[in-house]
């Protein structure tokens, strides 16, 4: 189970998963600089490795995995891995260095740990179709689980960043879940996709979300953009609805699959 550390019950439910597939479950915890650009939080994400430590051995981890920066990438490092089509819409609009710096981790760590199985949460969902990718392309041979999304009660999906908001800013986060949750509801009820993307995006600005990177519907395992227009009975099964927007300077992202609103 790869991290970059500061834990809550989102990771830990992966560990839980973990434990009920597997005899034992390994843990890193790396805050990778290759996917993080020059302007974002790499200085400052938060780091709390003791607290980490000790939540990892109360929900049963057998062993943390804790490189270096110089570990990772020692000098002379110069391999990269890049994920084409998948990488590009969405979080590989706003954030284009991105997918590279977690396919290239990701695919050490797996390397690395060996491990039968590797859990990712369902938060990141992009990631995590990125992930099956390269295991699949680069033979790796892992199995790659998938895990629900763990939510606060107000539907803000857990997330080490959502350390930076104010309390101000934690009150309006909690939108964020209930706008997706309005806009798959429509598109569920068979309403014209762009028309429910466009209100809820009036309902981000209403919130007082800053910049919405994005908010759309997309199908599929390579992410097909949906509408405009009703949904199929096909697109139906596999839509989800897509959101990353900002709150401050705090990025915030969510997803929900259609047929679970
Ligand atoms: N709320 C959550 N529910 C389920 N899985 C989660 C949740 N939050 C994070 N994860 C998963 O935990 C793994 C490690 O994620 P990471 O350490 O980046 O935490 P994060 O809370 O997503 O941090 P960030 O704020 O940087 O996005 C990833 O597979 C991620 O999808
Ligand atoms: C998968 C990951 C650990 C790679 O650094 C990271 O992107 C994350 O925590 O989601
Ligand atoms: N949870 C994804 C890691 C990142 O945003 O950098």
């Amino acid at each position: 189970m790869p991290t970059m550390g500061a834990l809550h019950d989102g990771h830990l439910s992966l560990v839980r998963l973990g434990k009920q597939r597997a005899d034992r479950c390994v843990a890193s915890i790396f805050v990778n600089p290759k996917q993080f650009a020059a302007h974002e939080d790499l200085g400052t994400y938060p780091r709390r490795e003791d607290e980490d430590l000790k939540m990892l051995a109360d929900a049963g981890c057998d062993l943390v995995f804790l490189p270096q920066p110089a570990e990772m990438y020692p000098d002379g490092f110069a391999t990269s891995v890049r994920i084409e089509g998948l990488s590009e819409p969405l979080d590989g609009q706003s954030r284009p260095h991105f997918f590279g710096g977690v396919a290239t981790v990701v695919t050490k760590l797996l390397n690395q740990v060996r491990a039968d199985i590797a859990i990712f949460g369902e938060k990141d969902y992009q990631q995590l179709l990125i992930i099956r990718r390269l295991n699949a392309d680069l033979d790796i041979g892992t199995e790659i689980i998938g895990g629900p999304i763990v939510r606060e009660e107000d539907g803000l999906a857990m997330s080490s960043r959502n350390a930076y908001l104010s309390s101000v800013e934690r009150r309006i986060a909690g939108q964020l879940n209930k706008v997706l949750r309005q806009t798959a509801l429509k598109i569920a009820q068979g309403g014209d996709v762009l028309g429910s993307i466009e209100d809820g995006h009036a309902l981000l600005k209403h919130a007082g979300f800053s910049t919405i990177d994005y908010l759309e519907a997309r199908s599929g395992k390579d992410l097909t953009l949906l509408g405009p227009g009703k949904l199929t009975p096909e697109d139906q099964e596999h839509a989800r609805v897509f959101v990353a927007a900002m709150l401050g300077r705090t990025r915030l992202i969510d997803n929900m699959k259609v047929t679970d609103v």
